[in-house]
């Protein structure tokens, strides 16, 4: 058995453009639905969804029979979450909140065994190794690792150019929800001056040599960041999409009150903004 190849780091790697769904119904069940549905990739939330390592791990299992890439956020850049997180068997990982090339650097060594890094080594009690049942697995793991890291605040753009430039560092990832609310646009991911902050950050980003990504759930906002260089891009949420039907076909049945007749809700066919208050 020959450790996984991970196929969306060289996609990246290749100027692939990659499209995502984000999961956050913590739930193997839906995220097997998802892996179905014909996306790149798809982002297990560790960060905002009640995921934990049981959780994160049937998910892995329910998304590995399909092609879409699993990507896991964890709630934090902590090694010892990551160290956990990577040997249930994520290659690739976004983490929020990164600021500093000081701190993107350590991340870089969170995911790497020593010599190059400082991950704990126990492949035994690990599925990242199948249990040891990977021939090799600790020499080829570090190279099957792709790291994000999560630009989203003022002093993380700031220090764009020098997070981008550390080795290790596959891709910035731009939080349009973290990233307003750091802006003074709380609630607005979308206001122009988040977008030209993020486009901004999307060239810095391919400038240094590396992936940058975004999540948009509006579809001419989506297709500008794509435009703007953007190669991973999340283009839905589970609970919103899932909040969203669910709510618009209640609608459809509702009877109307007593009162004034409630306008028929319309089964737009374009693309909703993203629900109130951002995404
Ligand atoms: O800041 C952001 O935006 C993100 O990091 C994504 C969000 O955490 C989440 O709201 C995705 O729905």
């Amino acid at each position: 058995m020959k450790t996984p190849e991970n196929t969306f780091k060289r996609a990246l790697a290749a100027g692939r453009p990659q499209f995502g769904l984000w999961l956050g119904l913590a739930d193997a069940y839906c995220a097997e639905i998802a892996a179905g549905a014909g996306f790149d990739w798809l982002l297990i939330d560790g960060e905002h969804a009640p995921n934990d390592l049981r959780g994160i791990l049937a998910q892995l299992q329910a998304i590995a029979a399909y092609p879409s890439h699993p990507i896991v956020r964890p709630v934090a850049g902590d090694a010892a979450i990551i160290k956990q997180v990577l040997d249930l068997g994520a290659q690739t990982l976004l983490v929020p909140m990164v600021e500093t090339a000081e701190q993107a650097a350590a991340l870089v060594a969170a995911t790497r065994y020593p010599p190059g890094g400082i991950r704990g080594v126990g492949s035994a009690l690990a599925r990242a190794s199948r249990w040891n049942r990977i021939d090799g697995y600790l020499d080829e793991a570090d190279g099957e690792i792709c790291l994000l890291v999560q630009v989203e605040s003022a002093r993380g753009l700031d220090n764009l150019d020098a997070i981008a430039a550390v080795e290790g560092v596959d891709g910035v990832f731009f939080g349009p929800a973290d990233l307003s609310a750091s802006l003074g646009l709380r609630g607005q991911p979308g206001h122009p001056t988040v977008r030209a902050a993020i486009e901004d950050g999307i060239g810095r980003t391919r400038k240094a040599g590396k992936a940058a990504g975004v999540l948009a759930t509006d579809e001419t906002l989506a297709r500008a960041y794509l435009a703007a260089g953007a190669l991973f891009v999340g283009v839905g949420v589970d609970t919103t999409l899932f909040a969203r039907a669910a709510a618009d076909l209640a609608a459809r049945f509702r009877q109307p009150s007593p009162g004034p007749t409630i306008a028929p809700a319309t089964t737009s066919t374009t693309t909703a903004a993203p629900a109130p208050g951002g995404y």
